[in-house]
């Protein structure tokens, strides 16, 4: 590995990762700032890319293309599924899709257009890392399926739809659209989300309560993975 990316969607969700680094150089860039340091001598960048999947995408693309990293890490928040996923609980990606793509009308799968796949995977090196970590640490962390879309998902029907037609486990607004990033240009990448919220009716004001405290969550885990990469 020459270079890590190590990515966020909002501020709250790298500022406890920028704790652990020091001599850390700022560039700004395409209306973002990328965050470079040398953490026991590996070469890292880190940003967050501002919500939602056009911002995820153009944010790793740049810290794959410009800054020439070579293997991805998302840390952050995600609103759950699967009832086994409490607030604070962590979920690992190992695949994701996005919900709100809809070309249903011409008979084509939710989550589907012609020359896409409805689900892309994530590194399973990175993942099995991640578990030895999380046994290590003797905590527990689910893995499985992200469904990422441009919404902030409040409502049991959107959720319940969400399940239905992904079997997703959690929900977000970045994953997916890394995914296909780092897949196209064949970069390892991994997906880390601690529950903020329940994707429904209490949304917001569990995510408002939980952001920070589910994003250090996240954050102290991955900082764990990536002493072990
Ligand atoms: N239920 C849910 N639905 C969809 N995504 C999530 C996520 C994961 N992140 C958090 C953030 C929510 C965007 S709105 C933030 C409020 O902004 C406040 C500033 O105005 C976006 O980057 C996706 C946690 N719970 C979710």
């Amino acid at each position: 590995m020459k270079k890590l990316a190590i990515m966020g969607a909002m501020v709250e969700e790298i500022e406890p990762l920028l704790e652990y680094f020091e001599n850390v150089k700022l560039t700004e860039y395409a209306n973002n700032k990328y965050y470079e340091v040398n953490y026991k001598g590996l070469d890292i960048v880190i940003a967050y890319s501002k919500i939602g999947k056009v911002f995820a995408s153009l944010t790793a693309s740049t810290m794959i293309e410009k800054f020439g990293c070579d293997t991805l890490l998302f840390s952050g928040v995600a609103g759950a599924i699967n009832p086994k996923l409490k607030i604070g609980d962590m979920i690992v990606a190992n695949k994701l899709c996005q919900h709100d793509l809809d070309i249903t009308a011409f008979g084509h799968p939710h989550g589907y257009v012609p020359e896409g796949s409805v689900f892309v995977e994530s590194s399973k090196e990175l993942r099995e890392v991640a578990k030895a970590v999380a046994k290590e640490m003797g905590i527990e962390v689910i893995e499985g399926t992200i469904a990422t879309g441009d919404q902030f998902v409040h409502s049991s029907e959107k959720k319940d739809f969400i399940e239905k037609t992904f079997q997703a486990d959690a929900l977000e607004m970045e994953g997916a659209s890394v995914a296909v990033v780092c897949n196209a240009l064949n970069v390892p990448f991994f997906i880390l989300r601690a529950i903020s919220d329940s994707a429904d009716m209490d949304a917001g004001f569990d995510f408002d309560e939980f952001l920070k405290s589910s994003a250090k969550i996240s954050a102290d885990y991955l900082i764990k993975i990536v002493d072990k990469l």
